[in-house]
């Protein structure tokens, strides 16, 4: 099943809507930008140049899926900008380069810093393990274990 199969079911065992408002989030060069526009287009290209700014895509893509995707924040900038942003969204994707084994840390404390809002409070989290077509990439479980899922006990939390 594909990245975006295993998202939509897990959507749906969530949720009755048909349109609801996802963000997307995560460290720089994780991927993001490549999600949506797989999800988008259905095509993949490796030509991509990094994002500035984090509302860029909502009028394109909304047209072309259900989702809206906030585009991204550069690493630091996750925790102190996007909580308040984020309160409306139906659920938190969280995007992770599985392949860069160094920047794993960083994204775990990123993600546990933005959870503790109050505004983000019971907002479902998926992370989506991305870059595993690469040999380096953790395996899932790895990614569980390192990014300390299973200590996430105040919301939905899956991995795919
Ligand atoms: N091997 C591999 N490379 C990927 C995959 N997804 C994205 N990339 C590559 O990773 C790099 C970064 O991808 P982007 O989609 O621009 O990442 P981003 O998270 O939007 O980055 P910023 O906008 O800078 O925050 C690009 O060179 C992509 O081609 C994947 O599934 N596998
Ligand atoms: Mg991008």
């Amino acid at each position: 099943m594909g990245l975006w199969d295993s998202l939509l079911n897990w959507l749906r065992s969530l949720f009755f809507k048909q349109e609801m408002e996802l963000s997307l989030v995560g460290l720089q060069n994780a991927g993001k930008t490549s999600l949506v526009n797989a999800v988008a287009t259905g095509g993949y290209s490796e030509d991509m140049i990094p994002t500035v700014g984090w509302i860029q895509y909502e009028e394109s893509y909304k047209r072309k899926c259900d989702n809206k995707a906030l585009g991204s924040w550069r690493a630091a900038e996750i925790s102190k900008h996007v909580g308040a942003l984020l309160s409306w969204v139906s659920a938190i994707l969280y995007v992770v380069d599985a392949a860069d084994r160094d920047s794993v840390p960083i994204s775990r404390s990123e993600l546990h810093d933005l959870l503790v809002k109050p505004s983000l409070s019971g907002i479902p989290l998926l992370v989506l393990g991305n870059k595993i077509d690469r040999s380096e990439a953790l395996s899932k479980q790895a990614l569980v274990d390192q990014l300390g899922l299973e200590s996430i006990t105040d919301r939905e939390v899956s991995a795919i």
